[in-house]
């Protein structure tokens, strides 16, 4: 049973960080996909094909962890990419999904890496469980694919190595990020492209 308060309280927040978003030029066109946890079976994801700068509270769908929906409409052509982080992680509260222009070229530009390293960032310690500029981490890149189940499962196997991981991105796609609840999420978002524009940057002035 769909707690309907709830739902449109995270809907009218999802669609807020949705204007927030398309003033950075992250989900140009249509591009990007939003959701939220309702429950441990359920979250809310945005309608397929909608654009993301303008999301009213009916713009989504209730849908549960295996990508059905359980409200009227269309979700998300990518929802399987938020169920499954949903049903990996417990303490995951809402996952954004982005085409900023840093991440799209940075992914294209490593051709054929499997990750990126962030080293030595003060601002690594934006990120959950991080408290020093004096360490690593990993994020994976996945090569694009209009087979979001294949995708879905590729990202769920790297998840059960690596799970202290904030989001990956989609080679010439986008990034998906996620966090325990919206703010968070938010938050790991803005850190994750700000250091891969700096990596961005720092590709350029070696060339
Ligand atoms: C406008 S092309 C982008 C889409 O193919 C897709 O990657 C995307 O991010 C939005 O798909 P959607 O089905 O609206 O959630
Ligand atoms: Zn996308």
């Amino acid at each position: 049973m769909i707690d309907s308060k709830y739902f449109y309280q995270q809907a009218v927040a999802l669609a807020a960080a949705g204007e927030d978003l398309y003033q950075r030029a992250w989900v140009p066109a249509t591009s990007g996909n939003f959701s939220a946890r309702l429950d441990a079976t359920s979250a809310i994801v945005t309608a397929s094909g909608k654009h993301k700068g303008r999301l009213s509270p009916t713009d989504f769908i209730a849908v549960d962890l295996q990508a059905q929906p359980i409200s009227d409409g269309k979700p998300s052509a990518e929802t399987e990419l938020h169920t499954r982080l949903y049903a990996r992680f417990a303490d995951i509260g809402a996952v954004l999904h982005c085409h900023s222009p840093s991440v799209t070229v940075i992914s294209k530009a490593l051709k054929n890496a499997r990750a990126i390293t962030l080293s030595d960032y003060e601002l690594l310690k934006a990120f959950d469980g991080i408290d020093t500029h004096d360490t690593s981490i990993d994020i994976p890149i996945f090569d694009n694919t209009q087979n979001i189940s294949a995708l879905a499962d590729q990202v769920d196997a790297y998840l059960a190595e690596q799970p202290h991981c904030p989001g990956y991105l989609i080679r010439g796609h986008g990034v998906y990020c996620w966090g325990k609840d919206l703010e968070s999420t938010m938050r790991n978002l803005e850190a994750l492209d700000c250091l891969l524009h700096c990596e961005l940057e720092l590709m350029r002035l070696s060339h």
